[in-house]
């Protein structure tokens, strides 16, 4: 048996959804150079989802569709009361929360396409309600209904500030949210896959999925970089902290990756919205240190910042809790999740790789009370 310790360089399934090719990626064909430019993220969502750009008509149903759709149950919005919220991470509260709105979703077992979308267009919509309600309910602040009249990152603001964004927060949040959108066989997107590759349902991969994204070295290294960036605290501190963690062989959070070699190319979007938005706030340091450890980082170990590395100074200038970086991801995410989850419908197969096995050799069972 050949045995690829993480599965890297292995191709797992074909997927006409986002390619990463010569570090450059594109969502159905088009260069995310482009898409982060121009792009809405209801554009994107329907792009993934239907492998072309939607015309008028398209995007303002599918606009209507996400806004109708916005509103938690209030069985979701009450849960939020009922276990101990201030100890619990939103990633793990997000993963309770898709899972419990499956309980209210009559056509969750259902397995046709037709039902499959509608599900589809309900999670997309509902996420961003669930991480804006569970931000509120923790600071004892009433949840704040979504509006018919505003877009999706400008509503997903709303929701969680209860004032209507500034046209600079909900453009930064709009390519935030295109960037993250999709990318190709990530591990929270294979678990995705793998999940329903069963003919489970949707809000069981979707659930699966966040549990992936959570950990530190996926999704969950956005929050870890501004955790580093504030340990940090001023420039002076950038070369002794990271050379010493080097030293260390410590692992230098939102660097690396696994297929870019040159460079993450979606990380020099929020590089520059990372400059714009800290020097409106009046803290260009969380910039200045950032270049700073890229810098060390790409100097020393030639690895490239990626997705996670800006992020983190852009949302924090956008007043996110810190803990929230990574369910802002999924908020976007769920969109790459649920066109794989589709996908994987359409032609599928189980996915069960093998194990080598490397345990104990042929053992006789002995009854307990002979045991030593
Ligand atoms: C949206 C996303 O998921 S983007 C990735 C977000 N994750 C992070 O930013 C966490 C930090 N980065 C990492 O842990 C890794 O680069 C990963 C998980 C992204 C990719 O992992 P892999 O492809 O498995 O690479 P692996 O962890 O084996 O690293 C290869 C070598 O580079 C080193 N390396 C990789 N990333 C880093 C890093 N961020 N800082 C320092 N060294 C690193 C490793 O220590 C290892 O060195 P060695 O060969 O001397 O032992
Ligand atoms: O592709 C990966 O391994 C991780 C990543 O950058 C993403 O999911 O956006």
């Amino acid at each position: 048996m050949t045995v690829t310790r993480g599965l890297e360089g292995v191709v797992a399934t074909t997927s006409s959804i986002s390619s990463i090719i010569d570090d450059t990626l594109t969502y159905a064909g088009y260069d995310i150079d482009d898409l982060a430019v121009n792009a809405s993220f209801e554009e994107v969502i329907y792009l993934l989802w239907h492998r072309e750009l939607p015309n008028k008509q398209q995007l303002e149903e599918l606009k209507q569709q996400l806004v109708e759709n916005a509103a938690l149950p209030k069985e979701v919005i009450e849960h939020f009361n009922m276990y101990p919220i201030q100890k619990v991470h939103p990633m793990a509260a997000l993963r309770s929360a898709v899972s419990l709105l499956g309980l209210y979703d009559d056509e969750a077992d259902l397995m046709d396409t037709e039902s499959n979308y509608r599900k589809a267009i309900r999670l997309q919509a509902k996420m961003p309600a669930i991480v804006a309600t569970f931000a509120r309910v923790r600071k004892g602040l009433e949840p704040i209904a979504p509006r018919q009249d505003l877009n999706f990152a400008a509503n997903f603001l709303y929701m969680l500030t209860g004032k209507e964004p500034a046209p600079i927060a909900v453009e930064a949040i709009n390519k935030a949210l295109v960037l993250h959108a999709d990318h190709e066989l990530n591990a929270s997107t294979f678990t995705a896959r793998v999940c329903v590759a069963t003919l489970s349902d949707v809000y069981s991969g979707v659930t699966a999925a966040i549990g992936a994204l959570k950990g530190p070295l996926h999704g969950g290294a956005n929050e870890a970089v501004m955790k580093m960036l504030t340990e940090i605290g001023t420039l002076e501190n950038v070369e002794p902290y990271i050379r010493k963690k080097l030293e260390n062989k410590e692992k230098i959070m939102g660097f690396g990756h696994r297929v870019y070699r040159k460079g993450d190319p979606r990380a020099k979007h929020l590089r520059e919205m990372s400059k714009k938005l800290t020097e409106l706030t009046g803290e260009p340091h969380w910039y200045d240190m950032s270049v700073q450890i890229e810098g060390i980082v790409t100097g020393e170990k030639k690895l490239p910042p990626n997705v996670d590395f800006y992020s983190a100074s852009v949302y924090h200038s956008l007043g996110v809790d810190h803990d929230l970086m990574t369910p802002i991801f999924a908020v976007s995410r769920v969109s790459g999740w649920l066109a794989h989850i589709l996908e994987q419908y359409e032609n599928n197969r189980l996915i069960r790789p093998r194990a080598e096995y490397t345990g104990p050799g042929m053992q006789k069972y002995v009854p307990i009370e002979q045991r030593g």
